[in-house]
């Protein structure tokens, strides 16, 4: 077992898991393990009543700064996944001290991605495999990542993810300050159902061609009440109704046609969100389809929004990042070199740091 995971100052005592727990279900095929119920898991690591209203005040940045309320740029940037907590912590003690910074100009929050979307197989992120062998600990994997994103609290650092499991959000929801759907999810009749009963803002992202319509039915779809099938805070199975969330937005994040962050692209999202009723409020993903997966495209990219916006284009008002302590990505393999990326290549520190404080001299100008 890779120990990673194991040798931190968090203690993490995986739910005891014996043989009662493990059932086989006759013809299915599939073996299943109980894990600690979203109840169990929200008592075994609180919210604090002080961190829950931190939330609500970031979730109330983060729908001004979407809602075209508030002038500022949001900024969700962080690694690609979380692979290694010590790195996310050092990562995000580095970033809370920038976010003081440019916090007159821009509201940085972290990418706590502890779940992946793989395009067919690998790796699918800390929730599901936090010692990185195949071990699949997921108990585990929920207790560490939800005591990183409580640290991240601490930090006073906006949490973000992307929520793939619907069935796992619960688990996480009330620590989230904005969510993403991704590319590959957007069009998910599931995730639309879950973003309906979420109360926290949460972009949908175009789907891996470059369609942006799906996303657009998206955002209606999730605006509306629903009914559907899920857990309850015991984690058993539930009707599950929900009221509609009003603070839904588009990101863009290119597709295999190639890119979609520059003008004409964003003139014809913004006209097709008029057009679908609905607010025309963008994030540009920097990164993925938009930057061809090369992390050191994201400062040229990040620099043709700012030149949008300073032109006046008014519903550019968040991007997304993909960085790290170190540039780019590494195999999965036993000896990890710090700081660096597992999944998609990021952009290292030293030009993060100077990307976001150019960025911010720049929206103080315009
Ligand atoms: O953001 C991460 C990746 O682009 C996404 O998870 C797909 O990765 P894959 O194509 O390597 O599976
Ligand atoms: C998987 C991601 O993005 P996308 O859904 O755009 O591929 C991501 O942001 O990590």
């Amino acid at each position: 077992m890779n120990s990673l995971n194991t040798a931190i100052a968090f203690d993490h005592n995986s739910v005891a898991l014996d043989a009662a727990n493990v059932t086989t279900l006759p013809q299915s095929g599939r073996k299943t393990q109980v894990l600690a119920s979203p109840q169990e898991l929200r008592q075994q690591l609180p919210l604090s009543a002080q961190l829950a209203q931190r939330v609500q005040q970031q979730r109330e940045q983060v729908r001004a700064i979407i809602n075209g309320e508030d002038p500022r740029l949001l900024v969700v940037i962080g690694p690609c996944s979380i692979h290694n907590i010590a790195e996310a912590i050092e990562y995000a003690e580095r970033l809370a001290t920038l976010s003081e910074q440019v916090s007159e100009h821009m509201l940085l929050a972290m990418r706590i991605y502890i779940e992946k979307p793989r395009t067919t197989v690998g790796w699918k992120g800390l929730l599901y495999d936090p010692h990185l062998d195949g071990s699949a600990d997921m108990a585990q994997g929920l207790q560490l990542s939800r005591q990183l994103m409580l640290r991240m609290l601490e930090l006073n650092l906006p949490v973000t993810t992307e929520l793939l499991q619907p069935l796992a959000a619960s688990y996480f929801d009330d620590v989230l300050s904005w969510a993403a759907i991704g590319a590959r999810t957007s069009e998910s009749q599931i995730h639309r159902e879950m973003v309906s009963g979420l109360q926290l803002p949460v972009g949908f992202k175009n789907g891996t061609d470059g369609s942006v319509g799906i996303a657009l039915d998206a955002m209606r779809s999730a605006a509306h009440a629903h009914q559907h099938f899920g857990l309850d805070a015991q984690g058993r199975a539930a009707l599950v109704e929900t009221s509609g969330n009003p603070d839904t937005h588009l990101v863009l994040r290119g597709g295999h046609q190639g890119p979609n962050y520059d003008a004409h692209s964003i003139a014809q999202a913004c006209s097709a969100m008029r057009k679908a009723g609905l607010d025309a409020s963008l994030m540009v993903d920097c990164s993925h389809a938009n930057s061809g997966k090369d992390p050191q495209l994201q400062p040229q990219i990040l620099q043709s929004v700012l030149a949008q916006r300073a032109a006046g284009e008014r519903s550019l008002r968040a991007v997304m990042l993909e960085s790290n302590l170190m540039d780019g990505q590494q195999a999965l393999c036993d000896n990890l070199q710090y700081g660096v990326s597992i999944t998609d290549g990021c952009l290292g520190w030293a030009s993060t740091e100077r990307m976001l404080l150019a960025a911010a001299q720049q929206l103080q100008q315009s």
